[in-house]
C-alpha cells in the first residue's frame, strides 16, 4: 500500500529516535496481508485497548483469525502522545525542581539550573522509542495477527474496509480512542494551539505557555512545563484545579502550584484570542471583569473526543454521539450485539490500565460466553488512577461525597504524612492517605493517597478492595521500616484501635495481663 494513503503520523522531528520509533509502529515499507476469508476478531485502532484484545486473542493459540487495523500509529495516545512521552518529561521536571529545592537537604544549587529543554525532549523521545518495540507491528505480526495499516470503516454488518481491503468478521472491535477536543473560542484556531498531539513535537521551550484546562493534562503539563522554565499560566473555568478529585487533595496540590510560582486563573472564561506581534493574547474575564494575558504557546487539555467519525456506524447499528462516543451495555456490547468497544472510544475511565482491562473483558465477553453465559461486567472492575503531580493524587474506589450520595453510613481515616517517618526523611511530608470505610467495619470503600509518589503504593488498598480483604488484612502485613507505605498501616493500626480498643476490651485485656 502506498504510504500516501495513510494517516501522516504525527511526530516530529524526524529524528534518529522518532525514525526508530516510526520503524516499530508505522513502518513506512510495511506490506499489508491479503485478508484471510473471515476473521474471528478484527480490531479497530491499534492503542493499548486494541493491542491488548488482539495480542491476549491470538496468545491463546486457539488458531482464531485475527485482525488488526491501525491508521497512524501502533500504541495509540499512550506510547506516542499521552503516558510515556508526558511522564518522561514531568521526571526531568522533578529533577529541576529537586535542585532547585536542595538547600534544605544542606546541598546548595548553583544560582541558577541549567535546564536544556531540547535536551529534555530529545531524552523522552530516545526512551519512547525504546519501549516502541512493544507496540511494533512485526511483533504483533510475528504472533499471528494479520495487521493492516491504514484508516478502517464497517462496509456492512459483515465487513470492515481499509483502503480497499474487505476483512469479513465474525465479531469485531472498536478501539479507535479519543483526541483532544477543541474549544470553541474565537480566534484560537487562527492563533494556533498546541495538544497532546503536538506538544511532545516543541524542540525549543516557550517562554510563555497558557495551559487551557486544570484537569489531568493540563495540571500535569503545566507543572512540568513550569518546573522546565516556561513561565506558565493555567487556565481554569472551574472554582479549583482537578475538581474531579477529592477536593482536599486537589487543594492540596492546588496550593503546590502556588507556591511554585504557577499562574493560575480560576473561575475563568476564555473571550477570544488573536494573534498580534507581541505573542498570543489570550482575553478572558474573571469575577466580572474582563482581562488579557500574553503568551508564546497555548496548549490545550480540556477534555478529549471519541474518535467515531468514518467508521461508517450508522450502517451497522452502533449507536455513538461525538461526545460521548460509542454506547455500550455493562458487558462492552454495542447496539450491534456482534460489535464490542473498549477504551477511550466508549468508557469515561480514560485510563491506560482501564483500556487493558477492558479489552480483557472483550476478549472474554466476545469469544468464551456462549449465549451470553460467563460474561463479565465493565462495572465489576475496581479502578485505581493516579494523576502524576508532584505530589502525586492516587484514588481507588468511592470518593466520600460519591458515598454520602449513594446514602452509605461511613467514615474516614486520615493519615497526614507529616506522622509518616520517612516522609519526614525525605522532606515529602506534604500529603496524607485518606481511607474511606463503611462504618463499624473495616469495609475499604475507597482511598486517596496524595504523595510524592502516591501511584507506588494505592495498589496495596486496590488489592485489598480486589481480594474483598478489609483493613484488618493490611493490619496483618508487616511494612518494611521506613517507607512511606507505612501511612497505610498506619491507617489500619489506627483502625484496629479504635475497632477493638474500648473500656470493655481494655478491661479484659487488663486482666489477662495479669494472669499471664
Ligand atoms: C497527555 C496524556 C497523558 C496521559 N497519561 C496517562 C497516564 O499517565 N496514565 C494512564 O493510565 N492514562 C494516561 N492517559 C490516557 C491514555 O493515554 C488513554 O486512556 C489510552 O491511550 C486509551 O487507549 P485506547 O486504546 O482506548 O485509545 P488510543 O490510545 O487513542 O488508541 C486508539 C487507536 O485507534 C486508531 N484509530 C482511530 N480511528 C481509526 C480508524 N478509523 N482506523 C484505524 N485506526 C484508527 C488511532 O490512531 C489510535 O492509534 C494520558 C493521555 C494523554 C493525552
Ligand atoms: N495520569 C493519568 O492517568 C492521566 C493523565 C492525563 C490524562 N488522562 C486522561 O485523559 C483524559 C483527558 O484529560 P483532560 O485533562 O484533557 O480532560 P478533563 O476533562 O479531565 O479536564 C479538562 C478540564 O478542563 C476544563 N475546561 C474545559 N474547557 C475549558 C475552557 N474553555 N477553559 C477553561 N477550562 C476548561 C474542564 O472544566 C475540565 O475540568 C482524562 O479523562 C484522563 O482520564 C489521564
Amino acid at each position: 500500500m502506498p504510504p500516501s494513503i495513510r494517516e501522516a503520523p504525527a511526530v516530529q522531528p524526524l529524528n534518529e529516535f522518532n525514525q526508530a520509533l516510526l520503524a516499530q509502529v508505522h513502518p513506512i515499507d510495511w506490506v499489508n496481508p491479503e485478508p484471510a476469508s473471515l476473521y474471528d476478531l478484527v480490531v479497530i485502532g491499534a492503542g493499548t485497548a486494541g493491542l491488548v484484545v488482539a495480542a491476549g486473542a491470538a496468545g491463546l493459540k486457539l488458531g482464531l483469525k485475527i485482525a488488526l487495523i491501525e491508521k497512524s500509529l501502533m500504541g495509540g495516545d499512550c506510547l506516542t502522545l499521552g503516558c510515556v512521552p508526558s511522564k518522561c518529561v514531568i521526571q526531568s521536571s522533578r529533577v529541576a525542581a529537586t535542585m532547585r529545592d536542595a538547600a534544605p537537604f544542606g546541598i546548595h544549587p548553583p544560582a541558577s539550573v541549567n535546564i536544556d529543554f531540547a535536551a529534555v525532549m530529545q531524552r523522552m523521545r530516545r526512551i519512547r522509542a525504546e519501549i516502541s518495540h512493544h507496540d511494533s507491528a512485526k511483533e504483533f505480526s510475528s504472533q499471528g495477527i494479520d495487521v493492516f495499516l491504514g484508516k478502517a470503516a464497517f462496509l456492512d454488518r459483515q465487513t470492515v474496509d481499509v483502503n480497499g481491503s474487505h476483512l469479513r468478521f465474525k465479531k469485531a472491535v472498536i478501539t479507535t480512542g479519543a483526541r483532544a477536543s477543541h474549544p470553541n473560542i474565537p480566534g484560537l484556531s487562527d492563533a494556533g494551539f498546541l495538544t497532546n498531539e503536538t506538544v511532545f513535537s516543541l524542540t525549543d521551550r516557550p517562554a510563555r505557555l497558557a495551559v487551557i484546562g486544570g484537569g489531568p493534562i493540563g495540571c500535569e503539563l503545566a507543572q512540568a512545563f513550569h518546573r522546565l522554565g516556561s513561565d506558565v499560566t493555567l487556565l481554569h473555568k472551574n472554582g479549583h484545579l482537578l475538581d474531579r478529585e477529592d477536593p482536599d487533595a486537589a487543594s492540596l496540590v492546588q496550593q503546590r502550584f502556588l507556591q511554585e510560582g504557577l499562574n493560575l486563573l480560576l473561575d475563568c472564561t476564555l473571550e477570544r484570542v488573536e494573534k498580534t506581534d507581541v505573542g498570543k493574547v489570550i482575553h478572558y474575564q474573571q469575577q466580572g471583569k474582563a482581562n488579557t494575558i500574553v503568551v508564546d504557546e497555548i496548549l490545550v487539555g480540556a477534555g478529549r473526543s471519541p474518535n467515531v467519525e468514518g467508521l461508517n456506524l450508522g450502517a451497522v447499528g452502533v449507536k455513538y454521539d461525538s461526545q460521548h462516543g460509542v454506547e455500550v451495555n455493562d458487558y462492552l456490547q454495542t447496539t450491534n450485539p456482534r460489535i464490542f468497544a473498549a477504551g477511550d472510544i466508549c468508557m469515561q475511565w480514560k485510563f491506560t490500565h482501564a483500556a487493558d482491562a477492558a479489552a480483557r473483558l472483550v476478549i472474554k465477553n466476545a469469544l468464551f460466553a456462549p449465549l451470553g453465559l460467563g460474561r463479565s461486567k465493565l462495572s465489576s472492575l475496581v479502578m485505581p488512577w493516579v494523576t502524576y503531580t508532584d505530589p502525586e493524587i492516587a484514588h481507588v474506589g468511592l470518593y466520600e461525597a460519591e458515598a454520602q450520595a449513594k446514602g452509605l453510613d461511613t467514615e474516614t481515616i486520615h493519615i497526614p504524612f507529616s506522622d509518616v517517618d520517612r516522609a519526614l526523611t525525605d522532606g515529602e511530608t506534604d500529603g496524607f492517605a485518606k481511607i474511606l470505610l463503611r462504618r463499624g467495619s473495616d469495609q475499604i470503600l475507597g482511598a486517596t493517597i496524595v504523595a510524592r509518589h502516591a501511584g507506588e503504593f494505592i495498589s496495596e488498598v486496590t488489592l485489598a478492595m480486589v481480594t474483598k480483604k478489609g483493613l484488618k488484612a493490611i493490619a496483618q502485613v508487616i511494612h518494611p521500616y521506613p517507607t512511606q507505605a507505612e501511612a497505610i498501616k498506619k491507617a489500619a493500626d489506627a483502625y484496629y484501635r479504635q475497632a477493638f480498643l474500648n473500656p470493655t476490651t481494655q478491661f479484659l485485656l487488663k486482666l489477662v495481663a495479669k494472669f499471664s
